[in-house]
């Protein structure tokens, strides 16, 4: 491979992965020789060759794959990372660039972010149907749904999903022209081009892409000129069968300021939502990003128990538990300490006062009288028979152990009771807690219907 083909990929990498990541990641690397079929490349560092490896391997072989022959596997090496010619000076290509990447120097793709890939999507009931789906549509084949409408709150993995299945239809077809951006880029070139008076070549650029991918598709509402010119984009896309993929914080239907003609096309593929995510999702993503961490730092250590607690504690959203993980490692490695409960405690203080979920003893009161199918009433009222007396206790230990209150707060809300019956019916859950799976069970579940 000349270093004239590698500058060529430079520039190709430059469009796939985004400004960012290239300077960073791709920028830094130079090209070493080729020999049986393995291509080598320096790198600064071996925690660079590692992540670049993780990262953007796959990528780069695809495209050194594209400009010769032969190639079948990268080996970075630390070394000399003298700097090629800047992507700029690219030169026509010698062999013809896959299609998708001559088009895009019209389409300019969204960056993509490598990290946002399907290997690094974690699956659990909250998103297993829009991941089947994302990977269904990420398999290039015949358009079945049309469009893919993804829709949950903030964080729970639309953007995630959007990339992964841009960067898989990039490997597995190549040759298709995938055009992902956001509804407010969308916007944006539709502007610039109205200025420039060029609204022939927009249409026309956007009419050709074989996959049409828009995130945040809830911006366009009350744009009313944005959303004509997407309604007539879409139309014309589905009626040439290609496939649309859609993202947006809530459902077509709950858009607001979006026109009812919209609203129903968007609604007419499969509609797939985000639900929040559970205890065993969120744990599930923090394990996997430790041990993605972990492989980097072989040392790194997290007690048992943090995850668990972190999972429990922070349910606002995946990026929120991320940037609580980031700041741990960061201060572990900076500290020179083990992560454990109590460098957790001190150092995500702000996060976990943030995110403390404000659980009333009231909703506690209403999920365990629905749980033991007694009426609320009875819950808070003063008859002592063991079938009302049990509930009572175990909500009483909730609200103690969820809440902030105090109690001779809690013993009020349980009809003007005293503190100490209150510390009598805590003490006796806890003791039943050791001693009875079938309360230690209950206590669980509702523990987590309150949190959810
Ligand atoms: N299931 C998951 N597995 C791994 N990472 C996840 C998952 N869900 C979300 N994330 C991570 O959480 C962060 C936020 O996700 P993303 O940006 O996709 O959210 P979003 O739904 O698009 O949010 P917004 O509405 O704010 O645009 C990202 O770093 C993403 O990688």
């Amino acid at each position: 491979m000349t270093q004239e083909q590698w500058a060529r990929i430079r520039s190709r990498l430059l469009k796939t992965v985004g400004q960012n990541n290239f300077t960073t990641w791709i920028d830094p690397l130079s090209l070493g020789g080729t020999e049986d079929g393995v291509s080598t490349l320096f790198v600064p560092t071996n925690f660079f060759g590692n992540y670049v490896s993780q990262n953007f391997a796959d990528l780069i072989l695809h495209e050194m794959q594209n400009e010769e022959d032969g190639i079948t596997r990268l080996r970075f090496a630390v070394g000399n990372c003298e700097k090629p010619a800047a992507p700029e000076v690219v030169k026509p290509t010698a062999k013809p660039a896959p299609v998708q990447a001559a088009n895009n120097n019209t389409l300019n793709t969204a960056p993509l972010d490598a990290r946002f890939s399907f290997d690094n999507f974690v699956v659990g009931k909250p998103n297993e149907l829009a991941h089947a789906a994302a990977r269904r549509v990420a398999e290039g084949g015949p358009v079945t749904f049309n469009p893919l409408f993804l829709y949950g709150g903030v964080g729970l993995g639309k953007t995630h999903l959007m990339h992964a299945i841009a960067q898989e239809l990039h490997i597995r077809k190549p040759e298709l022209n995938v055009l992902y951006l956001s509804a407010e880029q969308f916007m944006y070139r539709f502007v610039q081009a109205l200025r420039d008076r060029k609204m022939m070549d927009f249409k026309e650029i956007f009419r050709s892409v074989d996959v049409l991918m828009v995130d945040d598709v809830q911006f366009i509402a009350g744009k009313d000129s944005t959303q004509e010119e997407f309604f007539h984009t879409f139309n014309a896309l589905v009626d040439q069968n290609k496939q649309i993929i859609i993202s947006a914080d809530r459902a077509p239907g709950e858009i607001k300021d979006l026109e009812d003609r919209v609203k129903s096309r968007l609604q007419c593929g499969l509609v797939v939502d985000l639900h929040p995510t559970d205890y065993e999702l969120r744990l599930g993503i923090l394990q996997s990003k430790v041990e993605a961490q972990q492989k980097n730092y072989p040392g790194l250590e997290v007690e048992a128990g943090v995850l668990e607690f972190l999972a429990h504690r922070i349910t606002t959203n995946v990026r929120v538990l991320e940037g609580a993980l980031t700041r741990l490692f960061a201060f572990a490695s900076l500290v020179g300490r083990e992560i454990n409960m109590d460098l957790t405690q001190d150092c995500l203080a702000d996060v976990l006062r943030a995110s403390e979920r404000k659980i009333s003893i009231e909703e506690i009161q209403r999920k365990v009288s629905d749980h033991y199918n007694i009426r609320l009433s009875d819950m808070v009222g003063p008859k002592r028979l063991r079938s009302y007396a049990r509930p009572r206790q175990v909500a009483m230990y909730l609200s103690k152990k969820l809440t902030s209150r105090s109690l001779p707060e809690i013993g009020r809300r349980f009809g003007g009771r005293d503190h100490t019956t209150v510390m009598h019916g805590v003490k006796r859950i806890e003791e039943l807690k050791q001693s009875d799976g079938q309360i230690a069970e209950d206590l669980e579940l509702l523990r987590r219907a309150l949190e959810a």
